[in-house]
């Protein structure tokens, strides 16, 4: 039956045209016009006035606001990254700026939400040590030991890369540097902490063990008041088959109908010239990018980043996506790297073509070079790139700051950079694919069957570790979601 609606609808997107768009979009207008800077409503206000949060999403800023720990998780698409968003918002209300840190365990999830990662804010270096010694290093580093002081609240996004050493360690310290709060945990700290458990583990050596999940150090418990799985899917929400297949795949499971659903996407669909290539490792994302732009004539642009700030700190924005380099020619494949105008959908994600460069419009150089980018999106759309700024934020202290055009060369990008993206349409290599969720992650991307394309795919790389599934079992009370 399942299979029957699958043939069908693969004859449907033949016929129509191979990318596919969310019409049904929730987004109303989202700033009127006129509006100067200062009378723009916060965040918060303007995602309840444009989108409606789901009754899990109010759930949990709710919870915010009364000052309660949260571990919010969910499969890919449910709105996680959108809510943390509103929830950094909210906790800006009840502790002040200065009391929330915005942490992530990744230098792409921290720039994302203008944070920094774990490790730095921590002040822990590596984080490799015991913790009697990283306490110590803590208490003998007077900023470190200030801003732990200091948190209200801490936000800890894409937790699945965490280990649970490292989480208990930064328990340990939090409460012994905190102790005139008593012995509470975290040091009596508001925690919020965001991720998939399925989506990819803490990054190791090759042949490395995983150290286990965060989920399994002996503080997880006790850390959190709620613990909140979000259901609704909005980045497939079009294409129900697709949902389905993923909740499989999320599990490391692919039964007989779902097999043949993702051997179509491997043999009987043509490429689209314009899809992402996803590849699990990074040398063969940069071979691809260079041999693409290698083979177009055009002058070459190169825009250099503009940063400002301590130099330990631009070593952060190195790792985010914004790139230290970015080389370009008409014809290069790019993808925006940062939400640009939400509702002309100029999102993270949004790939385009370049089709020429303008003169800015008073500014000699852009980021030394005296002219724009023109991108002509995949919407349709087509306009001239104006750079963008990235910060790490740590408390109210901006600690440094990189200017750039906002996107990235897109013939292809890694497993890895791409989780937390929504892609139109993208081609995977999974023959190389090595680690627990990476193929689950490369799926989740796209919004809809007709925008996914594979090659060396084999049913034996779709992997969810066994303690990720007894977790989220106890999470849902014996019932997987
Ligand atoms: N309540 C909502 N109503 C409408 N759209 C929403 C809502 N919440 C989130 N979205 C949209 O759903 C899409 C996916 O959200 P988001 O990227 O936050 O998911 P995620 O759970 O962080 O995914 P991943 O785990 O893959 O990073 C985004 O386009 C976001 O704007």
């Amino acid at each position: 039956m399942k299979l029957k609606f699958m043939c069908s609808y693969f004859s449907f997107i033949a016929v129509c045209s191979s990318r596919s768009y969310t019409t049904k979009t929730p987004f109303r207008t989202p700033f009127r016009k006129g509006l100067g800077r200062s009378s723009w409503k916060s965040l918060e206000a303007r995602a309840s006035q444009t989108v409606c949060l789901t009754d899990e999403q109010s759930m949990v800023l709710d919870a915010i606001a009364k000052k309660q720990s949260v571990f919010i998780t969910g499969s890919g698409g449910t709105g996680k990254t959108f809510l943390m968003n509103c929830v950094i918002e909210r906790l800006r209300r009840v502790h002040g700026k200065g009391g929330v840190f915005v942490t992530a365990s990744t230098g792409v999830a921290a720039c994302a939400l203008n944070g920094v990662t774990l490790h730095s804010f921590a002040g822990v270096g590596l984080g490799l040590a015991d913790k009697e010694t990283l306490l110590s290093r803590v208490l003998a580093n007077d900023w470190a030991c200030r801003k732990w002081r200091r948190a209200k609240a801490v936000v800890i996004d894409e937790i699945s890369m965490v280990d649970a050493e490292l989480l208990d360690k930064l328990e340990f310290v939090a409460r012994k540097v905190r102790h005139e709060k008593g012995d509470k945990v975290w040091g009596g700290i508001q925690l919020v902490v965001a991720g998939d458990f399925f989506q990819l583990p803490p990054v190791r050596a090759r042949g490395e063990a995983l150290k286990g999940y965060a989920f399994e150090s002996m503080c997880w418990d006790s850390s959190f008041d709620l613990q909140v799985e979000l259901t609704k899917v909005f980045r497939q929400s079009d294409d129900a088959l697709l949902t389905d297949l993923l909740q499989s795949v999320r599990r490391g499971e692919i039964d007989h109908d779902n097999m043949k659903i993702l051997k179509l996407c491997c043999f009987d669909k043509e490429m689209d010239p314009s899809a992402v290539r996803l590849y699990p490792r990074i040398r063969d994302v940069k071979k691809m990018n260079d041999k693409m732009l290698q083979e177009l004539n055009g002058e070459l642009m190169a825009y250099t980043a503009v940063d400002s700030g301590a130099d330990s700190w631009k070593r952060q924005l190195n790792e985010g996506l914004a790139p230290e380099k970015l080389e370009l020619r008409i014809g290069a494949r790019v993808m925006l790297i940062k939400n640009v105008n939400v509702k002309s959908k100029l999102v993270n994600g949004a790939a385009g073509t370049v089709t020429g460069f303008t003169k800015p419009y008073k500014t000699r150089l852009i980021c030394g070079c005296s002219v724009m980018p023109i991108v002509k999106f995949d919407s349709g759309l087509e306009m001239a790139v104006h750079p963008e700024n990235w910060e790490v934020i740590e408390g109210n202290t901006v600690l440094a700051r990189r200017q750039q055009i906002p996107l990235v060369l897109a013939w292809a990008i890694s497993i890895h950079k791409c989780q937390g993206m929504t892609l139109d349409s993208l081609q995977a290599d999974l023959s190389s694919a090595f680690d627990y969720g990476m193929v689950y992650v490369a799926l989740s991307r796209v919004k809809s069957l007709a925008g996914l394309h594979l090659s060396g795919f084999e049913p034996c790389k779709i992997k969810a570790h066994p303690k990720v599934l007894e977790f989220y079992q106890r999470l849902n009370g014996g019932e997987m979601s």
